[in-house]
């Protein structure tokens, strides 16, 4: 079957979705609201970690559940013991009869840079239908977007440095774990330590080895086998004898003295090339980086080296990590030009230990040799932001538009059936994302549209666009899937594309310039007279 198939989460199902929605169901069954046609509009109020973008995610799943969503009978007699007693029977009939045939699901493009209040999705069709799809396509968005948004700003902060996930420990749980490596792949990763991740989904796995293996070694007389074959082949040497004359070789270039190197940590480097000739990568922070781990290290991927074979690199996971890859690189480079070895300046550097986005800006500013970061808690965790607020309010019901007023502007909803256009300037920098009833035309390029702003009267704006994007498109209609769907790899090509049309000052780290989400000038009309047919008149007294 398709690697889609495979990666299919099999707990997304009907009943994943709080009770409220079934016992609304029931009462809107009830009250006779089955023949009901709704517009479902799933959106954000507000860009994760203090930044002005979002990138959307989540979308292939949805669909999936989409394909999926049919009560089963083992489902039907859990909900009759749960629920109240008095509900009919008939109801029961319905709810195993529902699936998402009559449903029409529009969306953004997944892997798209998205911004609050553009809906991500918008779905229609039978109210019942619709309104019990909204945990589920909440909690399939949220977490996704979030994580994918996460991985794409540890991505700028990281420029062209490989970035791997390590986070499955650290994980909000089994699910947590394998939606945050795959997400964090779209958003900009290179690979996960995460196996089933990389079997679901087909993404580069990679990794090293813990402290627990340089410290299961405690001398050289733990070594059952020292031998190791040329790359080219031939009589096996000892890689450990090759090693030890190395150290001694080297104890000069590093100013120690050899005894200060740990032999237990030499020998779990040894067996560990021993299994590993052609991707030898050492974690040298185990008892000391510089008198120790360093120069245990070079010592073996110089032995490996008589032999044919190059080392990959180390790990750095404590301490003071620009310093002491500034350290190593310079040991690198040395050792280069003494034994004229030109690869041997280039060895991977990886950091890991609590990497977050600001850790990596930090090391950017003082100046690092780090070519490699392995991240995991605070990326999968999204420890800055822990949530993305995306909600899933009714629009409209009947073709009558419906509103939700609030205290708070930025919590009232945009009523009625809605389109989204992206406007581009010439340069292919987007300006405005521009929200409009589904009815009106869409803005044609060259020519002058008035953009404002949803609620404050005075802010408004015209743009000639150079290039106009229709953001929401049919993904789902009459119970399949209408579109092609991208890949894994195309999704997270896309991110970047995506981002690439978004000015600098909007991508920052400090104090981004918020993005322009405007609406027409027809909506904002239709809004602002449905909000003061709606808000009750108080009376002072
Ligand atoms: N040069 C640096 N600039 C900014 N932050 C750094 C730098 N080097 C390391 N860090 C960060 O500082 C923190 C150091 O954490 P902590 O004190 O727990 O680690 P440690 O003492 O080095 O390691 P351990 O306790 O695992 O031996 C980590 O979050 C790490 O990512
Ligand atoms: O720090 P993170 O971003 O979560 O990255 C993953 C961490 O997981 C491993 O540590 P381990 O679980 O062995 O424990 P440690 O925290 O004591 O290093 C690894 O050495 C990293 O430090
Ligand atoms: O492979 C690694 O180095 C790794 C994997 C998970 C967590 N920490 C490190
Ligand atoms: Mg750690």
């Amino acid at each position: 079957m398709t690697e889609r198939r495979l990666g299919q989460n099999g707990i997304v199902q009907p009943l994943l979705t709080d009770l409220y929605q079934i016992t609304m169901a029931y009462a809107y069954w009830k009250s006779g609201k089955t023949k009901d046609y709704s517009v479902f509009d799933l959106f954000f109020r507000k860009n994760p970690f203090q930044g002005e973008f979002t990138i959307f995610a989540g979308l292939e799943e949805c669909l999936k559940f989409l394909e999926k969503f049919h009560y089963s009978i083992s489902d039907i007699e859990y909900l009759k013991q749960t629920l109240p007693s008095n509900i009919e029977e008939e109801f029961y009939e319905f709810l195993s009869s529902v699936s998402a045939k009559d449903v029409t699901l529009y969306a953004i493009a997944e892997g798209s840079v998205a911004f609050p209040r553009v809906p991500l999705m918008r779905v229609e069709g039978p109210l019942i239908i619709v309104q019990l799809l909204e945990t589920t396509l909440l909690t399939l968005v949220n977490y996704a977007s979030l994580m994918a948004t996460n991985a794409a700003r540890y991505r700028m902060a990281a420029g062209n440095m490989k970035l791997f996930e390590f986070g499955l420990r650290r994980a909000q749980g089994p699910d947590g774990g394998l939606s945050a490596s795959k997400y964090s792949y779209i958003g900009g990763f290179d690979g996960t330590s995460n196996v089933l991740a990389g079997k679901l989904f087909n993404i580069p796995v990679k990794g090293t080895h813990a402290h627990a293996y340089i410290t299961s070694f405690n001398g050289f007389t733990d070594l059952r086998n020292t031998k190791l074959e040329p790359k080219a082949g031939g009589e096996p040497r000892d890689l450990l004898q090759l090693a030890l004359a190395w150290r001694t070789d080297l104890v000069p270039i590093f100013k120690v003295v050899a005894s200060e190197a740990s032999d237990g940590e030499m020998a779990a480097l040894i067996s560990f090339a021993i299994a590993f000739p052609d991707g030898f990568m050492a974690l040298v922070d185990t008892y000391d980086v510089k008198r120790s781990g360093l120069l245990n290290f070079c010592s073996v991927a110089l032995a490996l080296n008589e032999l044919g074979y190059r080392a990959v690199g180390i790990r750095l996971d404590s301490g003071d990590l620009a310093y002491l890859s500034n350290v190593a690189r310079q040991f690198f480079s040395e050792i280069s030009e003494k034994y004229n070895i030109p690869w041997f300046q280039d060895l991977m550097i990886m950091a890991s230990n609590d990497i977050n986005e600001e850790t990596i800006l930090s090391l950017n500013e003082q100046g690092h040799k780090i070519n490699c970061f392995g991240i995991g808690t605070h990326l999968v965790t999204c420890q800055r932001q822990p949530a993305l607020g995306c909600v899933y309010k009714l629009v409209e019901l009947n073709d009558q538009p419906r509103i939700k007023l609030s205290q708070d502007v930025a919590k009232v909803t945009l009523p009625g059936r809605k389109d989204a256009y992206r406007l581009y300037s010439e340069s292919g920098h987007a300006l405005v994302d521009l929200l409009q009833r589904s009815d009106e035309s869409p803005p044609a390029i060259n020519e002058k549209v008035l953009c404002r702003h949803p609620f404050i009267e005075s802010k408004r704006a015209y743009v000639i666009p150079s290039r106009v994007e229709k953001l929401l498109t049919v993904y789902w209609k009459d119970g399949a899937i209408c579109q092609m769907l991208p890949d894994l790899q195309q999704i997270k090509e896309g991110v970047q594309t995506s981002l690439k049309t978004l000015r600098p000052d909007i991508k920052r780290n400090l104090n981004p310039t918020p993005f322009k989400v405007a609406v027409s000038d027809c909506l904002y009309t239709f809004l602002h007279n449905l909000w003061l047919e709606n808000a009750p008149i108080g009376e002072l007294s």
